[in-house]
């Protein structure tokens, strides 16, 4: 047995090791979840050497449960939650802090101090990205500012700092290789998406030491080898990108004009807008899709904070449910005569409201309401915040032509209920792919083709399939009586007249 590609995906809830075999199947997986700290209102941390733990873990059992070694596997593709931000020793690998995950909002101040000096258009222009303390750059400075000695230490050279898939990397190589890829250094705030490189008056504007950054590479590239001891062989990392880029290229969407959205803990819609830069003017992101052979592709991405963690909310918190899979039947046994909206800011509002200080509410509650009800508004919650994206990203991509179908991935598109929802407001076509680890699939296919077993991006492409597809079925008054409803529960819910809206 040989010519296995493994994915390694570590998001936000949990790690999996997914084993790929030459016909891109997938033949083995396995998935741990880990710890998530909130010490604080806003603040969400995890534990660095956790993650690392469960990453070997998942990878051991995927093997075993393969019946596999790891002289079965050609290649490592590593995908990863994209933004949280990690510091180490250099010489030791011992992690200086928890890992500031990319929901805290322990930053929000900072920027809009930042905002208040007038900075924001600057890393705007030179990122792609907005002063939000979603991205890495001020959480960066927090710890610089908040752990003694750091920045000194930093700026010796002796400390790291990196997003995840370079605190993996590290790891996996035995702490020889310090790098990261172009998508996940593309959302730190610190690096410039047209040029290629650290900005250095940005770093400056931050106070972060160059010293500590990652060399960035391509996203099919040489990360280096594994640590012979680790799983008992050398493997080659040969690709490596954040997982909303990797779910891009997982969905085949690699030509101008096409979007994909995946349903995790948030959602994450990206357009491709090929080699054009899109500078949004409706508070979208511009940001790196993927770079091969030196050679950039950008998407503009609209960013939602709460999705499928909403319906976590509605099985933890609210206790309406057992399993995330009964919401669909709660949902389909809701009154059809009432309108109950919930806008679920627990963690503030991303795209293409930006409000860090909003937090979640309900509108329109009656006698009658009760579980079934809240539970269609959790699920409507996320069909109508990606039709905000939509709008806002038609309206930056002007007159270009953009694809009249979108194509979904991540744990909640198994919700068929949200999926029929989200086709009708979005009055288009939604396709569920028949591989639904599109993420581990991305990231596979950097490897593989680096490896030159899989095929090259249009062979790739040509085998995308779909599982399902929901068309649109509601009529046009009605999904505009609906979207109103909406707009208004958002314009309640926010802290302030923010521009975007
Ligand atoms: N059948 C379902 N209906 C609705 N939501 C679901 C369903 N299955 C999973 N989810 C949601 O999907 C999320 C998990 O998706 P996943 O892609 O694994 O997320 P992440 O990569 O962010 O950890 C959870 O928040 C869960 O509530
Ligand atoms: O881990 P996920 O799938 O929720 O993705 C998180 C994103 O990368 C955050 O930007």
């Amino acid at each position: 047995m040989s010519g296995y590609i493994l994915a390694i995906d570590q998001g936000t809830t949990s790690s999996r090791a997914i084993l790929f075999g030459p016909d891109m199947q997938v033949k083995a997986a396995a998935q741990r979840e880990f710890t998530q700290f909130f010490p604080r209102a806003g603040w969400v941390e995890h534990d660095a050497v956790e993650i690392w733990g469960s990453v070997v873990a998942t990878v051991r059992e995927a093997l075993a449960a393969g019946g596999m070694k790891a002289a079965d596997i050609a290649a490592i593709g590593i995908t990863n939650q994209r933004e949280t931000t990690l510091v180490w020793d250099r010489e030791t690998g011992k992690p200086l802090y928890k890992a500031i995950v990319w929901q805290d909002r322990r930053t929000a101040e900072m920027c809009d101090r930042l905002k208040l000096d007038g900075y924001e258009k600057l890393f705007t222009t030179k990122t792609g990205l907005l002063l939000d303390p979603y991205f890495s750059g001020t959480k960066l400075r927090w710890l610089l500012d908040n752990i003694e000695g750091l920045r000194s230490r930093a700026e010796a050279g002796a400390v790291c700092f990196g997003t995840v898939d370079s605190w993996l990397i590290y790891n996996l190589t035995g702490g020889r290789r310090h790098v990261t890829d172009a998508t996940n250094a593309s959302r730190t705030l610190l690096y410039n998406i047209a040029e290629n490189r650290w900005d250095a008056e940005l770093l400056g504007i931050l106070g972060v030491p160059l010293a500590m950054l990652p060399e960035v590479k391509d996203n099919a590239d040489d990360f280096g080898t594994t640590d012979i001891g680790l799983f008992g062989a050398a493997i080659p990392i040969l690709g490596a990108a954040g997982d909303q880029q990797a779910a891009m290229i997982g969905n085949a969407c690699f030509d101008p004009g096409m979007i994909k959205s995946t349903y995790g803990t948030g959602c994450f819609a990206l357009l491709n807008t090929g080699t054009d830069r899109v500078v949004s003017s409706n508070r979208m992101l511009s940001t790196i899709a993927y770079r091969l052979s030196g050679r950039n592709t950008y998407a503009l991405e609209g960013s939602i904070f709460v999705a499928g963690a909403a319906v976590q909310w509605l099985r933890d918190g609210f206790g309406v449910i057992k399993n995330a899979s009964d919401a669909d039947a709660l949902a389909a046994a809701a009154d059809p005569q009432q309108r109950v909206y919930i806008v679920p800011a627990f963690t503030g509002l991303g795209a293409p409201y930006w409000d860090p200080e909003a937090r979640g509410t309900i509108f329109g509650l009656t006698r009658n309401s009760g579980a079934a009800e809240l539970t269609r508004a959790v699920l409507e919650s996320v069909a109508y915040q990606t039709l905000d994206l939509f709008v806002a990203m038609k309206k930056d991509w002007g007159d270009h032509p953009i694809e009249t179908v979108l194509r979904v991935d991540g744990g909640m598109a198994a919700s068929d209920w949200t999926m029929q929802h989200l086709a009708d407001m979005l009055a288009i076509p939604v396709e569920r792919p028949a591989l639904v680890e599109t993420t581990a699939l991305g990231a596979a296919w950097l490897a593989g083709a680096r490896a030159g077993i899989w095929p090259d991006q249009g062979g790739f492409a040509r085998t995308w399939a779909r599982e399902r597809v929901f068309d649109p079925s509601v009529d046009e008054p009605e999904r505009l009586a609906k979207v109103m409803g909406w707009r208004d529960a958002v314009a309640r819910t926010l802290t302030s007249n923010l521009p975007g809206f």
